[in-house]
């Protein structure tokens, strides 16, 4: 589980740590591998260090400390480099170093600033990292939009600037970055969007913080704790051990969602999906999905369950209706005892009407952000600026465990640590690829995970399966580019993906 955290808890262990190191040893380590990861990156693009072109962005605090030191090391084996300080003082001892290395410094000054920018091999972005406060002010918003059409690498120095990085936000200018060299440990903003999509690849430069930081309330499975996580079936299991799943979605105008949905849930390992609709999604449904046992619901009836059989969980939603009967189907497998999970339609009937979730069994939702504004009450953007206090809201106020859609999905659930998804494309932005997530978790759930680990688990599979539909690799083809995807291809690509995990 890679672990992230906030600024002030990175801050607390920061200072338990110090209190044992001679004065200035945090930031001689962070430099150092600062220095490291700009050497690698260097080596890369120009095959070497001697003769390149760095600028580094420096504002006035400890960041920019890191960032004189680091330009310090690569002015010592060679590089031409060059301090642009934009704010208010620069960290002295820093500023020693680089000159007394080769490096020159000077004032901001918005034309020479753009002429470095413009013929640097790499930008090192110093300006501000945990100590920021709100939108960036100027000159760092100036630089900022510099960077975005600068031709060489940009390396953030802990955190992209402007980049909150305690929550992800972005209120403004931000500093977009191939690579993001962060010290001591994760912090929640490079994992979570809009945060995220600045950082580029992020790399982790271990300080010795490890001991003192606290219990992380943000962490991101890795595919280690995916497989580990995983149900695989033993000698002695036969479809009915292996989870059998009910799944009540689609209607007479949409029947794709339905498709789609036991798509995922028998890809994933479903032992058994049980399907119930109205007799055109049936009709669909069998015709792709044969493995499916299918039932079919007269219009309007309800106190259908025993006929569609035992089942180990449910999902209930997907291009289901709005109408009354749908709604009364969903409150009629809310009122088992068994996992739910619920998901498009049926979360606008929860939306409804919250008391539906006045349950004994475990609830997953899975909106994405304009399900959960409407679940919360709250415009959408709201949900999209700040994502994580929303899900764990969501969770709270709704006594559910709460899988939020998106760039990178999140799932949270009452006193857990909110799961961050690390795996995805914005290839996955496309319509059905919900309905597919929507069967993977459910086909988890019958398996016999909880919600919280089958919804990240499900979250987890399903980016890496949307990964390899777009590069093809699902089906044997080389590496190289990425193509649009359909949402059945993710589905079909869930096999290999468990194969490599
Ligand atoms: N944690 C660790 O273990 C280690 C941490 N280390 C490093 O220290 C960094 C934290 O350093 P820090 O505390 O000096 O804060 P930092 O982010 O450099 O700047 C804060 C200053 O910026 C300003 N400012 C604030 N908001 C602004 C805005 N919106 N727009 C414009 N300016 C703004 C404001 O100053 P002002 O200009 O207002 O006087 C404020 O004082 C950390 O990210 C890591 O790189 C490593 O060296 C060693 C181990
Ligand atoms: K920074």
């Amino acid at each position: 589980m890679r672990t992230a955290y906030t600024s002030d808890q990175i801050r607390a262990a920061e200072r338990a740590l110090m209190a044992r190191l001679p004065e200035g040893t945090l930031m001689s380590r962070a430099a150092s591998g600062l220095a490291s990861a700009c050497v690698r990156a260097l080596a890369r693009v120009r095959g070497l260090v001697y003769g390149s072109r760095v600028v580094l962005l420096i504002g006035s605090g400890d960041n920019g400390g890191d960032a004189l030191y680091a330009g310090a090391r690569l002015a010592a084996r060679g590089a031409r480099v060059d301090a642009i300080l934009a704010g208010s003082r620069a960290h002295q001892a820093g500023l020693a170093a680089l000159r007394a290395a080769g490096g020159r410094a000077a004032e901001f000054a918005p034309d020479a600033a753009r002429e470095l920018v413009s013929a640097a091999d790499l930008v090192m972005d110093g300006l501000v990292g945990i100590g920021s406060a709100g939108a960036l002010r100027e000159p760092y918003g100036t630089l900022a939009g510099l960077v975005a059409d600068a031709p060489g690498l940009v390396v953030a120095v802990d955190v992209p600037s402007g980049v909150d990085a305690s929550t992800g936000r972005v209120d403004g200018p931000a500093v977009r970055a191939h690579a993001t060299v962060t010290f001591g440990a994760y912090k929640i903003g490079l994992l979570v969007d809009p945060g995220a999509s600045f950082c580029g690849t992020v790399e982790l430069v271990d300080i010795g913080l490890g001991p003192y930081l606290p219990d992380a309330d943000v962490a991101a499975p890795t595919a280690g704790d995916v497989a580990g996580l995983l149900p695989s079936p033993a000698a002695e299991s036969d479809k009915y051990r292996r989870g059998v799943l009910g799944i009540v979605a689609g209607s007479d105008t949409f029947t794709g969602a339905a498709v789609l949905s036991v798509g995922g849930a028998i890809r994933a390992g479903a032992g058994m999906v049980r399907f119930a609709s109205v007799e055109e999604s049936v009709r669909y449904v069998r015709a792709r999905w044969p493995e499916a046992v299918t039932t079919v619901l007269a219009p309007g009836s309800t106190g259908v369950l025993d006929d569609i059989g035992r089942v180990q969980a449910w999902v209930v939603g997907p291009g289901l209706g709005t109408g009354s009967h749908a709604r009364d189907l969903v409150a009629e497998i809310l009122g088992t005892d068994l996992p739910v999970l619920v998901d498009a339609d049926g979360l606008t009937h929860v939306a409804r009407d919250r008391s539906l979730l006045r349950r004994t069994g475990p609830t997953l939702l899975t909106p994405h952000a304009g399900e959960l504004a409407r679940l919360l009450d709250v415009p959408r953007e709201d949900v999209e600026a700040r994502r994580i206090e929303h899900v764990r809201r969501a969770a709270h106020e709704l006594g559910a465990t709460v899988l939020l859609k998106g760039s990178t999905t999140l799932v949270a659930e009452e006193d857990r640590p909110v799961r961050v998804n690390s795996t995805g494309t914005p290839w996955l932005a496309t319509g059905g690829t919900g309905d597919v997530l929507s069967g993977i978790a459910g086909a988890l759930l019958a398996g016999g995970l909880s919600c919280y680990d089958a919804a990240s688990c499900a979250a987890y599979l399903h980016g890496l399966a949307g990964r390899a539909a777009a590069a093809g690799s699902a089906r044997g083809a080389r590496p190289g580019g990425e193509a649009a995807i359909a949402a059945l291809d993710v589905a079909e690509a869930l096999p290999d993906v468990v194969r490599a995990l």
